[in-house]
């Protein structure tokens, strides 16, 4: 690919669909196939850098690296381990907003490879259906775990949530760290980022300022 190319796929990010771009066949492999193909991938890597492989420290991150790519930082590309959402009838009829704040952003940036870290803080006003408080961190945490840029990933929280709520009345605010901004490029180490997604009621604007000030207080 020319440089043009990867200018215009660079490019192009912003105006991905809410779905995580796959290929047909992503799931063919079992997970052990995938870890000693990128296990293979990655050796090669590592000695195109210059590195000698047999040494002891360095023999063991090819497998090391590729088991923590499918198993840990990109989990969340496959749907079998999606979080099972508890959701239980709203037999309270709670009927104001609900809050989940300060949830733990662990992601990668797709363009790069690079961490991610931050917050999310999440509410929504129940209709019918209450969900289980953790489900919600889970939920976060499952999309966190794909190669990511950090538009997709809030609104691909707030689409599942509502779904699974029946309810456009949901919000989803993303804050968070790119490392491929601060430690390479422009390393700009102070600047952060926020998305803010949502529909239903939270389209009001003092509803939303209700959510805004409510997450201001960031400790219990
Ligand atoms: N919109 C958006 N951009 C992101 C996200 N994560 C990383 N990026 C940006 O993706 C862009 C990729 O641009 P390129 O010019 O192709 O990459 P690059 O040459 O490494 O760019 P620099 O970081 O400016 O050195 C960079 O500006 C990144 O900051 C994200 O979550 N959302
Ligand atoms: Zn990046």
């Amino acid at each position: 690919m020319d440089k043009n190319n990867i200018e215009t796929v660079g490019d192009n990010h912003i105006a991905t669909s809410v779905d995580t771009p796959l290929r047909k066949n992503a799931f063919l492999k079992s997970d052990d196939e995938k870890i000693s193909a990128i296990q293979h991938h990655f050796k090669k890597i590592m000695e195109e850098l210059g590195l000698d492989i047999t040494d002891d420290s360095l023999s063991g991150t090819p497998y090391r690296v590729a088991k923590m790519y499918v198993k840990e930082l990109f989990y969340g590309l496959d749907p079998k381990n999606k979080p099972k959402l508890s959701v239980f009838e709203n037999k309270y009829a709670y009927n104001k907003m609900l809050v989940e704040q300060n949830i733990t952003i662990d992601s990668s940036c797709e363009h790069h490879f690079l961490p991610i870290t931050g917050f999310a803080h999440i509410a929504y006003v129940p209709k019918d259906k209450v969900i289980g408080l953790s489900k919600i961190n889970r939920l976060v945490d499952y999309y966190a775990h794909r190669p990511q840029v950090q538009e997709r990933l809030s609104l691909q929280i707030l689409k599942d949530l509502q779904n699974t709520l029946e309810t456009q009345d949901v919000i989803v605010m993303v804050t968070a760290k790119h490392l491929c901004v601060s430690s390479r490029g422009i390393k700009d180490k102070n600047s952060f980022t926020t998305t803010i997604e949502y529909g239903g009621c939270f389209t009001n604007e003092q509803t939303r300022n209700d959510f805004l000030k409510i997450i201001e207080k960031t400790t219990v």
